[in-house]
């Protein structure tokens, strides 16, 4: 990576406690890098990891949740810091956009009233000048009545304007790093690609670095940098966007990338088999039980992430073989 690192993830672990004992172990020992302006990709089945790594780095896990290891945010070791101090408290530092923008405002207040309270919270702005800010980031998101957008309630809007206005908040306070949650899964198709093609214009203007979780590798190569693919709370395989995409050397990569849809109409082949419901007491590679080329050394030991080339990582004893 070129850039400068924002956020450095190294060795996250996080269990879930049920009257003080270990009920699961949802993450196990995740890296990840952002450089500053870049675009990450974290991709995987359903229930591999990735939400509740992105409630880790913000600092917003359940009670019941335990983390371990580092979450550097600009050098700052985030998960021993002080709620008020972490990176997610300043506003001005990570901002989060989720799935599901029915349910992130509040159906009380007009959106413009939510919205200048983010301004009065995080930067004490207000009056005129918050006023301003907020038609600026509407109409960057390409909201342009701003009037009618500010004086409604959120059921007033579409799925499609509510989205925008989510990504127009999450950007007030001029965050270094936008998390976006499969941002775009509650919406159609045409909409969906509009939203995501406005996030990588607004990032390139504005220079703040994504991290974009998706189950949908097709999303990750039309946006992403840099891509990781997670499998049962670990990431298995990352690099470049493209390097990965061309030369997968991770069978559970190439399973996604087999179940991509093909403009060629050719028939889909997906992963046979589930993600193990629950990773505490996993023995050997988690993949094991799904894949095509399993060996005995894989169910015994669970391989390491170790660079196959440069800025390319995998997680399998059969790399570079297959
Ligand atoms: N509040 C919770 N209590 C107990 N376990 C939880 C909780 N939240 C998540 N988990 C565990 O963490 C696992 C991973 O959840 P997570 O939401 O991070 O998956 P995901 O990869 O983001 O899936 P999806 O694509 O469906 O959002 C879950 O399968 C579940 O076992």
């Amino acid at each position: 990576m070129s850039q400068p690192l924002l956020l450095q993830v190294r060795d996250l672990s996080i269990e879930f406690l049920d009257h003080g004992r270990v009920s699961n172990r949802p993450v196990r020992g995740i890296e990840l890098e952002i450089g500053q302006g870049e675009v990450l990709g974290v991709v995987g089945e359903t229930g591999c990891g990735k939400s509740i790594t992105a409630h880790a780095i913000l600092g917003t896990l359940p009670d019941q949740a335990r983390a371990t290891g580092q979450v550097h945010f600009n050098g700052v070791e985030q998960l021993t810091l002080p709620e008020k101090l972490r990176a997610r408290g300043r506003g001005d530092a990570i901002s989060i956009v989720f799935q599901n923008p029915g349910t992130a405002f509040n159906p009380v207040f007009r959106l413009g009233q939510q919205m200048r309270m983010v301004l009065k919270r995080h930067r004490d702005l207000r009056g005129d000048e918050a006023g301003e800010l907020i038609a600026q980031r509407l109409d960057d998101v390409g909201l342009t009545d701003t009037r009618r957008v500010v004086d409604s309630y959120p059921h007033e809007l579409s799925g499609g304007m509510l989205q925008r206005v989510m990504i127009a908040m999450a950007l007030l306070c001029e965050p270094k790093l936008l998390i976006l949650d499969e941002p775009t899964t509650a919406l159609d198709v045409t909409v969906s690609r509009q939203i995501l093609l406005l996030i990588l214009r607004l990032q390139e203007s504005l220079g703040f670095s994504v991290l974009l979780i998706t189950h949908d590798l097709g999303v990750v190569k039309a946006t992403c940098d840099r891509v990781a693919v997670l499998y049962a709370g670990r990431v298995v395989e990352t690099g470049p966007t493209d390097t990965v995409l061309k030369k997968p050397e991770h069978p559970y990569t190439r399973g996604l990338i087999g179940a991509l849809p093909r403009l060629s109409g050719e028939r889909l082949v997906s992963i046979a088999g589930q993600v193990p419901g629950n990773f505490l007491g996993l023995q050997g590679c988690a993949f094991a039980d799904r894949c095509p080329a399993v060996v005995d050394t894989c169910r015994r030991t669970d391989p390491e992430l170790a660079p196959i080339s440069p800025a390319h990582e995998v997680a399998c004893h059969r790399a570079g073989e297959l």
